[in-house]
């Protein structure tokens, strides 16, 4: 079979393996041409097995999903056996961890992360998906501290959203129950909401709300809904979690309203800006320009190049490029270098 090392050579440097788990393992890379960092997600079809169409809804999942707190997919490669994701590096490694280290955090560091990943929900929400596997293991933290979304291959996207459900229910929202019109009916964006408020329970008390080794008690302590209360929880916090930790998903709080609960604004916080700091319809200049002279193209060549999103080694350095750009980093690619770049389109 072909060696993954053949697919990425000249593109990417390959270096240690920075996490395992059952069908797939996370290699850093360097991107060559811009000298970033890059996490290289390598999975293998014959250990996938029926779980592949999982991969390919979190390949298509990812491709949808440019948001400055979800872990941004550069590039997809397959060979005959293996299907490789190069992903965004996030050298802070896990939430999981970082609160781990501190044993629990303070609730003013507890409101910047909970502030970042209730964007990060709610823009995933507002393109139709949930993610359903929200937990600290699935939150990264990048070089500034950010916290990054990650592992979609459970998240689950209604054909087109809400709009399409009423679209074919019956074609007239007369017949719509109300959930529907209400806009709940996402697969899974209730669930999601519940898993935030264990997250921001795991990261205020440094255990689970809900736990047992037994899975059975495990369920009926959850379906319960009853948790502790520790004595450094304040008043408002415990409102907060309540909220989330709704059994009754329509009693629970929307991640819409959660974007406007007080909590989150304490200590004149400013608004959380959970939009897309992305702008995949106008591509940035300079990135273009930068990108033309190192490939010897015109910026309307390399314009054409980048705005057919094919998910190549374009795709990858334009977002690598724009993500330096997002963080201030002066935009540089290698010049016209040894690597072998594809022939320029000749004109
Ligand atoms: C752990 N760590 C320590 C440092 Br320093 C950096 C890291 C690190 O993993 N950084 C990192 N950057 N970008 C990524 C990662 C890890 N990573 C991951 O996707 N990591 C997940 C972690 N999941 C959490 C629950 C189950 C597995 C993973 C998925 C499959 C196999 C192995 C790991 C990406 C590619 C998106």
């Amino acid at each position: 079979s072909i060696p993954v090392a053949s697919v990425v050579d000249g593109l990417y440097e390959l270096q240690e393996t920075i996490g395992s788990g059952g069908f797939a393992k996370v290699k850093l890379a360097t991107h060559i041409l811009s000298g970033e960092k890059v996490a290289i997600k390598i999975m293998d079809k014959k250990q996938l097995g029926d779980d592949l169409p999982r991969i390919r809804l979190e390949i298509a999942a990812m491709k949808d999903l440019s948001h400055q707190n979800v872990c941004k997919l550069y590039q997809v490669m397959e060979t005959d056996t293996k299907i490789l994701m190069v992903l965004e590096y996030c050298p802070g490694g896990e939430l999981f961890d970082y609160i781990v280290e501190k044993d629990r955090l303070s609730e003013d560091e507890a409101k910047i992360f909970f502030r970042q990943i209730t964007a990060a929900v709610a823009y995933i929400h507002s393109k139709g998906y949930a993610h359903r596997d929200l937990k600290p293991e699935n939150l990264l933290l990048d070089e500034d501290q950010q916290l990054k979304l990650i592992d979609f291959g459970l998240c689950a996207r209604p054909q087109g959203g809400v709009q399409s459900v009423l679209d074919t229910c019956c074609g007239s929202p007369a017949y719509a129950a109300p959930e529907l019109v209400s806009g709940r009916a996402y697969i899974g964006a209730e669930a999601d909401v519940w898993s935030m408020g264990v997250l921001l329970y795991a990261l205020l008390c440094g255990f689970l709300p809900f736990d047992d080794e037994n899975i059975g008690s495990l369920y009926r302590k959850i379906q319960s809904g009853e948790y502790d209360i520790p004595s450094w929880l304040s008043v408002k916090t415990v409102e907060l979690l309540n909220t989330m930790l709704q059994v009754d998903p329509t009693k629970r709080i929307s991640v819409n309203d959660l974007l406007k609960h007080p909590w989150l604004y304490e200590a004149g916080k400013e608004d959380v800006y959970w939009k897309s700091n992305y702008k995949a319809q106008e591509l940035d200049e300079e990135c273009i320009t930068e990108m033309a002279l190192c490939h010897g193209l015109t910026r309307k060549e390399m314009r054409a190049a980048v705005s057919s999103w094919k998910y190549d080694y374009v795709t990858a350095t334009y977002w690598i490029l724009s993500n330096q750009k997002e963080r201030g980093r002066t935009v540089r690619l290698l010049r016209r270098s040894a690597t072998s770049l594809p022939d320029p389109v000749t004109p």
